[in-house]
């Protein structure tokens, strides 16, 4: 059955199919009547997510159908699969033509939720340097869905969400050395704003509290140790607070990610990508999902990357696929009911 507040199934796009994407697919599908799961269909790779399932041991069923509408029906008995992309099955061997396969999926699975025939987007583990290489022109699927959306880049913004935290880098896929000259009021604001939004949008948090990140250790030591603080992120905190936003901070990142501190906040918006996912991954790994807030669509994928290094051994954990998977219709159920 489709889900029931939004009649519509999930889309995914399979990712690189030389990583861990095609199997933790095929084991979320496995699980869905455990989990809970609402319909999903594949965009591209009938014949590798067959394969990538009988390499598992899976009893995967695939069915291709023509129309996303289809999806629901098939789902309780096979794996919907739309679209006619594939190519030869050879997990932790990445390709060019693998990546090509990954881009032409992402590409048609984010039309088709653009188009309404899907409620949401649920992406596979891409590998940023090889889509590089077949002409994607993004530092990465957050950056690609703005731009297909109609958004400037910094207005999708990336948080990470598991079970013990969600994190938020307010820098993402650039060089350390570039960090700090790249923060600015404007963008802390923005996408703390955004972040604000989408957490009562979205997740049902009215009145969400956001704890902000220093950049330097000791969230600068009245100066002594950077002056990003007092410059950039103090009149930002303050601009927040001015818009009626719950905002505190500079917290020192050593000590915001503590139990206690955690209990103190629903996010925490950091400076870069690894102050932000390190924390997650390091609580929340085999359960945390990447969600893209300020988009008009939903999308969300597991937190992790392809882990070329274990595909097709069968080892993968699917609980970030499954976690992606129920956040994205939770999140589209949402958006169906509220608007
Ligand atoms: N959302 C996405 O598409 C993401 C893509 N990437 C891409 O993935 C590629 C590899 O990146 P890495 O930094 O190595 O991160 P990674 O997440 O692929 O792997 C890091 C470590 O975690 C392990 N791991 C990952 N997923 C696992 C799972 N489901 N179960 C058990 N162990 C798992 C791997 O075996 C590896 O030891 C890069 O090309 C990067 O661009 C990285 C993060 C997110
Ligand atoms: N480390 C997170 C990551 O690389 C996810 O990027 P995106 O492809 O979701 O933009």
């Amino acid at each position: 059955m489709p889900d029931a507040q939004t009649g519509r199934p999930l889309a995914c796009s399979i990712g690189d199919p030389a990583g861990v994407g095609p199997e933790l697919i095929c084991k979320a599908w496995t699980r869905r009547e455990a989990e809970g799961l609402p319909p999903f269909f594949v965009v591209g790779g009938a014949g590798l997510l067959a394969q990538a399932a009988s390499g598992r041991g899976l009893d995967v069923p695939i069915e291709v159908i023509d129309d996303a509408a289809d999806a629901a029906s098939v789902f309780g008995e096979a794996l919907p699969v739309l679209g006619s992309g594939d190519i030869d099955y050879s997990p932790a061997e990445p390709s060019r033509g693998g990546a090509k396969l990954a881009l032409d999926s992402l590409e048609s699975a984010t039309g088709l939720v653009m188009l309404g025939e899907a409620s949401g987007l649920v992406t596979g583990p891409v590998s940023k340097g090889l889509l590089a290489t077949v002409g994607f022109e993004h530092p990465g699927q957050t950056e690609f869905l703005a731009h297909a959306c109609g958004i400037a880049a910094d207005e999708a913004v990336m948080m990470l969400a598991g079970p013990n935290l969600r994190t938020v880098p307010i820098t993402v896929h650039c060089a350390l050395a570039e960090v700090a000259a790249m923060l600015s009021i404007r963008l802390i604001g923005r996408k703390a704003m955004i972040v604000a939004e989408a957490l009562a949008r979205d997740f049902g948090i009215e009145r969400p509290r956001l704890a902000i990140s220093g950049l330097n250790p000791h969230a600068g030591e009245d100066g002594k140790f950077g002056d990003e603080e007092a410059r950039i992120i103090v009149p930002a905190i303050e601009a927040l607070r001015a818009a009626g936003i719950e905002a505190s901070g500079p917290h020192p990142a050593d000590a915001m990610f503590t139990p206690r501190a955690r209990a103190g906040y629903d996010v925490a918006i950091c400076m870069y990508h690894d102050q932000a996912l390190v924390p997650l991954k390091a609580l929340d790994f085999d359960a945390g999902v990447n969600v893209t807030l300020g988009l008009p669509i939903v999308r969300t994928s597991a937190d992790h990357g392809t882990a070329f290094d274990i595909a097709g051994k069968g080892i993968a954990d699917a609980g970030a696929t499954i976690a992606a998977i129920r956040m994205a219709g939770e999140m589209a159920a949402r958006r169906a009911m509220h608007g």
